[in-house]
This record gives C-alpha cells, structure tokens and sequence, in this order.
C-alpha cells in the first residue's frame, strides 16, 4: 500500500515506522499544505495540527483518496468533512484515538456510565494528562469518553473545561512533560471513589491503530469509525 503521511511530527514518525514493518510504502511525508501530488497515494494518513486536518482531508476526498485523520482540536468541520466524503462516495475515518486499548476503554466508559446513571450520590470527572506540546485542551479522547458518560447518563447534558455546575460533566487537562496520554474517570461520593484509567506506555497504540485503520479502509466507500474498523 502506497501511503502518504499528511503530518510529519512525534505521530508521523511513529506511523512511518509501523507502515515499514508492515510492508508498506511511504510515498509522500510532509508537514506543509502543499508541494505534493495526493494521486500518489493509495491512502492518506493525517495527523497534523487542528488548523490544517480539514484542508488536509478535504483535499484526499476532492480526489478520491481515502483518509484516515487522528488530528485532534478541528472538529466544528467535522460534518463538513462527512457532507464532503458523502458528495464524493469517498472513504473518511476520523478517531479521536486509534489504540485498541482506548477503543475497549470508551467501550468500558459506556458500560460504566450505564450502571451509574440512577446513582444520583456519585459525581463524575474526567481528567487527561499529556505531553506539554500538545496544542488543544481537553484532548480528543476526553471529549469522545465524555460524550460517552453523557449519552448514557441522565445526570448530565453538555462538558466543560475545568468547570463544574448542574448537568456539567467537567473535565481537567493536565500539561507534564513526556506523558503519551492518559485519561481518568471518577465517579465520586462521601462514601466512596470508583475509578477507571487509560495510561498510554507510548505513541505505538495510537500508531498501529491508524495504520490498521489505513488497510481496512481500502476499497470501501462511507464515513467509518474505529468501532467498525475494530468489530468492537
Ligand atoms: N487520534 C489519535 O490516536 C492520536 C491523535 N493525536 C493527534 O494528532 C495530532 C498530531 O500529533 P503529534 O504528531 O504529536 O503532533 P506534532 O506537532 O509532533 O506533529 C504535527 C505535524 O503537523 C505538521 N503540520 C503543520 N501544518 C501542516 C499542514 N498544513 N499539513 C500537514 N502537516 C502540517 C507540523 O509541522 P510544524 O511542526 O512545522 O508546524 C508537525 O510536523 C494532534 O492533533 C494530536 O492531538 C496524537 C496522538 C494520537
Ligand atoms: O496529542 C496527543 O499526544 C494525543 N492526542 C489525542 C487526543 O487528543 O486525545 C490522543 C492521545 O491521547 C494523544
């Protein structure tokens, strides 16, 4: 598989690594929005910066490349990307994260939500840590594992950063140095604390993920999500 890296930092690197060792050819790797024929390419890979991933996607679309994007912090245009792949019978995969492990973790999270919804003395958070480059806060996988607690529990209806009120689920973001990526959920009372964490050992998760996610989209038309990819 021909495959071009759209985003050539700590996430590019990791991803070309894998794609080598599974055979496949990195045919185009940049960190600019231009200078490239996307035509090249049987795939494109994007894990860039919240600015760029629309461009970046809509530009494999226009041109009947699928696209696989882990690019966090874009995602008001995130209809706009599935009104595009629709329009052009591509192929659009979007995850907030790409490990298995994380992927059986929002699965947890739902569970969880579920069993605690009519439990009205527990209060709910989230909190991430990550590396301190990181540009957006909350991280995307805070916001999918809240959406997640919402969907399923009646107590709360929307999220905010570092605020905490009626129906608001809060979530806090950490900044240290190094940290891959770790999400927390607390469910709290005066009695007791039930708690469920993700900790990332590095960025390899996240990097076989999407290259997974890259292999099993050739060949398909749609607007997909990493619960397809990985039968969850
Ligand atoms: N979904 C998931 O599983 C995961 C998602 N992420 C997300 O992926 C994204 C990238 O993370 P990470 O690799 O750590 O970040 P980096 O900052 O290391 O890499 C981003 C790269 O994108 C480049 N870039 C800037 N503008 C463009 C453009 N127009 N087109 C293509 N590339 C461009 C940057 O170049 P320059 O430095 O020159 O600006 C940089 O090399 C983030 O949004 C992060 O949250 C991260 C890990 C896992
Ligand atoms: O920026 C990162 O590093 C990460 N970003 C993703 C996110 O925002 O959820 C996924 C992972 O936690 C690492």
């Amino acid at each position: 598989m021909k495959i071009a890296l759209l985003g050539y930092g700590r996430m590019g690197q990791a991803i070309e690594q894998i794609a080598i060792n599974r055979g496949h050819d990195i045919v185009i790797k940049t960190s600019q929005d231009n200078g490239y024929n996307i035509k090249d390419a049987d795939v494109a890979i994007d894990f860039s910066i919240p600015n760029a991933a629309f461009n970046n996607i809509s530009n494999c679309l226009n041109n009947n490349i699928p696209v696989i994007s882990g690019t966090t912090g874009w995602l008001d245009k995130y209809n706009d990307a599935v009104s595009l792949c629709e329009k052009n019978k591509g192929a659009f995969i979007y995850a907030s994260n790409f490990s298995l492990g994380v992927n059986i973790f929002f699965e947890l999270n739902e569970i969880l939500a579920k069993m605690m919804t009519k439990l009205e003395d527990y209060k709910v958070d989230i909190e991430e840590i990550h590396h301190t480059k990181k540009l957006d806060a909350p991280s995307g996988t805070a916001i999918t594992l809240a959406e997640g607690v919402i969907k399923n529990h009646s107590q709360y209806s929307n999220w905010k950063l570092d605020e905490s009120a009626e129906n608001t689920l809060p979530i806090t973001a950490k900044r240290i140095p190094d940290v891959p990526g770790t999400h927390i959920i607390t469910y709290k009372s005066d009695i007791d604390t039930i708690k469920i964490e993700h900790e990332a050992h590095s960025r390899q998760g996240f990097a076989l993920g999407a290259v997974i996610a890259a292999e099993w989209i050739i060949g398909k038309t749609g607007v997909f999500t990493m619960k397809d990819v990985l039968s969850l």
